[in-house]
């Protein structure tokens, strides 16, 4: 049936909930005509990633969002963070900020525009403050890589944990990681990358380094290739690296933990080439990780199995640990990062502190062939889209019997 649109569709509104005609068309429409990218569903703020870059995340527009009800003003990620802000400390409760979309959706440029929001309202432009922003091109170098959707795709999930004091004042952060691909490290699809770190390494690191550590360019690694793809467009690896560099300072990792984190990124690439270029490889491998002969011989030759809260040996050939090694390194980063930015006068009684979390999840992928570490990723936001929709119809339901308004219309 064809049938003229409803003037608002044609418009365009400032909420989707005011649309005359509520169905996908004039949804999709609406998304299309919002020239500011940003759209509300209720208290939803609905984000299309631009792709460009707008003049509308400078300090300026921190201060025009300061302190403003939602709906006053355009809809901007701003006004979420500030709503969350405002709302923390007016009713002293923690908030939650869930972001989710598909891959490239823009997720983790939202995240970062909402911490840096915060950190500019909450006033201080202290160290912590300062740690905790700096956390995100180390978490990035480690836990991101180029896919075909997004060349800066997140390949885990975080939750940060923002602590303010009873005026507002960032006072720490914790984050917590969530399921790195770890079959990345050993593994790409075609026009795909390994994680940034070995390609920044590779470009960053001086002649010297790269000597001691007998390194190479990243087209010499079999497990920086597989994707026929080593560079990335608007990505510059060796500019990146000197920022890793002075952002692992500022977190507080020395001199000797970052040149131990470099030998096993090493190790791990020379480990990818030993069944290619044999004996160099494997005793550079060996060297960097502080292995022997007999270490490795027993490694290959054991089996390590859980049986029960018993660690059983048996024979039969195991492939060297490399994705182990790499969800190794990458947790130890995440613990050292916290270990700088979870003040501890953060962990005071609760009372005395409030927070507000930040989900950037991992977006939903489908491929033509799905690895088991898709399956997880796809599962949770499932859950994640599941846990939003019975959230938000449980407060409207919640709204419609304080207006002791009938079910029977809740469902209408
Ligand atoms: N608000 C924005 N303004 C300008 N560019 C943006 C914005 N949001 C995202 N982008 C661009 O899109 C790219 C992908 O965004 P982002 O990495 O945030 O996606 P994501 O949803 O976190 O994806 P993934 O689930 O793969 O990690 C960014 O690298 C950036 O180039």
């Amino acid at each position: 049936m064809v049938r003229p649109m409803h003037p608002s569709s044609v418009q365009g509104v400032e909420d989707m909930i005011r649309l005359g005609d509520l169905h996908e068309a004039d949804l999709l429409l609406e998304v299309m005509l919002i020239t500011v990218f940003q759209t509300y569903t209720g208290s939803i703020l609905v984000a299309v990633n631009p792709y460009q870059l707008l003049p509308l995340y400078t300090v300026d527009y921190i201060r025009l969002y300061c302190n403003k009800r939602i709906g006053e003003l355009p809809p901007h990620v701003f006004a979420i963070a500030d709503n969350c802000y405002f709302n923390m400390k007016r009713n002293k409760r923690d908030q939650c900020c869930v972001i989710s979309g598909e891959s490239g959706a823009g997720k983790t440029e939202s995240t970062k525009l909402i911490l840096q929001f915060l950190a500019a309202v909450s006033g201080q432009h202290s160290w912590i403050e300062q740690q905790i922003l700096e956390a995100n091109p180390i978490l990035e170098a480690f836990g991101n890589a180029k896919t075909v959707r997004n060349d800066n795709s997140s390949r885990f999930g975080k939750y940060i944990d923002i602590r303010f004091n009873r005026s507002g004042v960032i006072e720490g952060a914790q984050i917590e990681q969530f399921l790195l691909e770890k079959s990345r490290v050993c593994r790409q699809a075609p026009e795909e990358r390994n994680y940034h770190i070995f390609y920044c390494m590779l470009m960053g690191m001086n002649l010297e380094q790269k000597k001691m550590l007998n390194l190479g360019t990243a087209s010499e690694y079999t497990y920086l290739t597989m994707g026929n793809c080593t560079s990335c467009d608007g990505r510059n690896d060796a500019k990146e690296y000197a920022h890793i560099r002075s952002a692992m300072k500022i977190l507080m990792f020395s001199d000797s933990e970052h040149w131990d984190i470099s030998k096993l990124l090493a190790a791990i690439l020379h480990l990818g080439n030993v069944e290619f270029e044999g004996k160099l490889s494997i005793v550079c491998a060996w060297s960097f990780l502080r292995l022997n002969v007999k270490d490795i011989t027993e490694s290959q030759n054991l089996r390590t199995v859980g049986v029960g809260r018993d660690l059983k040996r048996s024979s039969g050939p195991t492939p060297l640990p490399k994705q182990g090694i790499y969800g190794r390194i990458f947790l130890w980063i995440v613990n050292k990062i916290n270990s700088a930015i979870s003040n501890p006068t953060s962990e005071k009684p609760k009372n005395t502190h409030q927070s507000i979390g930040l989900l950037d999840i991992f977006g939903f992928e489908n491929f033509s062939n799905n690895s088991f570490e898709q399956l997880c990723i796809n599962i949770v936001n499932e859950h994640l889209q599941q846990f939003f929709v019975h959230h938000v119809f449980k407060l409207e339901q919640e709204e419609y019997l304080a207006e002791h308004i009938k079910e029977g219309l809740l469902i209408i």
